[in-house]
């Protein structure tokens, strides 16, 4: 006997989002299974940054529905969108800069952390919850292989390091949902694979579902399950990364628009470079 289709960890239902007269996504819809690794990819300007923004509640979209887990988080407010098992990561990670690795990953279990005033009124509860919380960032520490930098203030730290630290930070939430910004942007290549093989280990060790944002099409089609493609805010493509950037309408959107004209740069290449590149 077939074993039930899976339910989707994630699923998006005719999202669209306006900013005045610029239309962001245009009725875009896709489902993500649990465990999947799900790219989100297209041209400069195509609504990637517009829809992770969506999946974690910064932008409220004024059509469509988000439902995670199966509850909706459309109109929920970003803060408490961990308590809901999203987590995320940051474009320019948004770093505590003069605290610790440590302390950065602690202020994350926050939002799991009872009421202060529970917590002064009954102090060895309190001793005991943040014992508990300490062990969860130990355990991410190990897993993410900052050891050696707990204790460093985060700003002293190089940009790779920060990119796990951030990541790190995501995961402490516990999340079911891990969003993931440009994962790999400015690495070097060595720290490009790291990642890469994280977000492998992410899923496989911790049962984590991963969308992820990223302009790398080798890492892409590398660690990706599938791929959806956005461009002027409408979905032009889904399926195995491979076969649907090799798709003519795919390649002709990343060939259009004025960033044909720019010089390459590796961390935010142009239409034009990303396709074919792995
Ligand atoms: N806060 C905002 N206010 C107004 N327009 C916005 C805002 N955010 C995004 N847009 C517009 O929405 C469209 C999609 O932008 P978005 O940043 O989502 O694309 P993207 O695919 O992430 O691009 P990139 O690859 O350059 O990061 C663009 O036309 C952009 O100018």
């Amino acid at each position: 006997m077939t074993p039930p289709p899976k339910e989707p960890i994630l699923e998006v239902a005719g999202v669209t989002l306006r900013f005045g007269g610029v239309t962001a996504l245009d009725s875009v819809s896709f489902s993500v299974l649990p465990h999947e690794v799900y790219a989100i990819v297209g041209p400069n300007g195509g609504g990637k940054s517009s829809m992770l923004n969506v999946l974690n509640g910064f932008y409220r979209p004024q059509e469509g529905s988000v439902v995670v887990a199966g509850v909706s988080v459309v109109g929920r407010p970003p803060h408490t969108m961990a308590k809901k098992g999203i987590g995320r990561t940051f474009q320019n990670m948004h770093l505590f800069a003069g605290m610790s690795v440590l302390m950065n990953l602690m202020t994350a279990r926050g939002v799991h952390m009872k009421s202060g005033i529970f917590r002064a009124a009954f102090r060895p509860l309190g001793i005991r919850e943040e014992a508990r919380h300490r062990q969860v960032v130990e355990e991410v520490i190990d897993f993410v292989g900052l050891q050696e930098y707990r204790h460093a203030p985060v700003e002293s730290l190089g940009y790779g390091v920060r990119k796990r630290v951030d990541l790190a930070r995501a995961l402490c939430l516990q999340p079911k949902l891990l969003l993931l910004d440009e994962p790999l942007a400015g690495m070097t290549l060595e720290e490009r694979e790291d990642i890469a093989r994280l977000v492998l280990d992410v899923r496989a060790e911790r049962g984590v579902t991963v969308v992820m944002v990223e302009h790398d099409m080798g890492v892409v089609t590398d660690i990706c399950d599938r791929a959806l493609v956005l461009d002027w805010g409408k979905k032009i493509a889904e399926g195995a990364p491979q076969q649907v950037l090799a798709r003519p309408e795919v390649i002709a959107a990343y060939l259009g628009g004025s960033a044909e004209d720019e010089e390459p740069s590796p961390e935010e290449p142009t239409r034009r470079t990303v396709v074919g590149t792995s």
